[in-house]
């Protein structure tokens, strides 16, 4: 089952009489139960293409439709309740409510999202490797804690769609095959996936790997 597609993504930015083509002519289908990797060097293209996939940014060409719906050029409105709806999403940075303890971001996107059982959130932590960490404010994880309990958000409300920027960037091997692990679990439960990474572990369990430079996708 098609989740989400793309065509002809095209994103451009303007600097002073510069611009920057971010992304040039991106087509991708994400489908049910699919694992991808999206690799590609700083500066390619891969935080924009996320913020365009997910309706956070409007791509100023080409179209974006989730589960046969369009995403693109409809009013922020509509475009929230389709993310609320049926995406996961992990950030580089801005995942976190800093005044709420991991546990009280969890119930939040619970809430919006109208999916996902509060009495899980313990064993979901427990999976990542978060165990004792549920009543911790933000300003108190690490790095890695932080991005894991960010993933967690993003996993709590099951979405059709998960979109992941880079969520093993600072952990330790054993810990980044925990989240592989969970990765694959959520793929198998049905959702499609889509995460940036530099990760070697994590793309060699990718189903397909998908390589941008200079914001068009060369393989995938
Ligand atoms: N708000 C912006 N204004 C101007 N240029 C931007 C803006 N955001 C991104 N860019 C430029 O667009 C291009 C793609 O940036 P993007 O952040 O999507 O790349 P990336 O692959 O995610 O990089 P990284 O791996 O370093 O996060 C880069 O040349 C970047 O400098």
């Amino acid at each position: 089952m098609r989740m989400l597609e793309a065509t002809e993504l095209y994103r451009f930015y303007h600097a002073g009489d510069d611009e920057v083509v971010a992304l040039r002519g991106v087509a991708l289908v994400l489908d049910a139960g699919q694992f991808t990797a999206l690799r590609g060097p700083s500066g390619s293209g891969k935080s924009t293409l996320l913020a365009c996939l997910a309706g956070l940014d409007e791509p100023d060409g080409g179209v974006v439709t989730v589960l046969g719906e369009r995403m693109t050029r409809r009013p922020e409105w509509e475009r929230a309740r389709l993310r609320a709806r049926h995406f996961g999403m992990l950030m580089q940075s801005g995942n976190l409510f800093d005044h709420l303890t991991v546990r009280g971001n969890i119930r939040l996107q619970i809430e919006i999202s109208g999916h996902g059982r509060s009495d899980e959130i313990d064993s979901l932590l427990d999976s990542l490797g978060l165990d004792g960490l549920a009543d911790v404010l933000p300003a108190h994880l690490s790095g890695g804690e932080a991005a894991r309990a960010g993933l967690a958000v993003a996993l709590a409300a099951k979405p059709s769609i998960l979109l992941c920027d880079e969520p093993t960037a600072e952990v330790d091997a054993a810990t980044e095959q925990l989240v592989i692990d969970r990765l694959i679990e959520t793929c198998r439960n049905g959702a499609a996936i889509l995460i940036v990474t530099h990760s070697p572990a994590l793309a060699a369990r990718a189903d397909r790997i998908v390589d941008i430079r200079d914001g068009g996708i060369v393989h995938g």
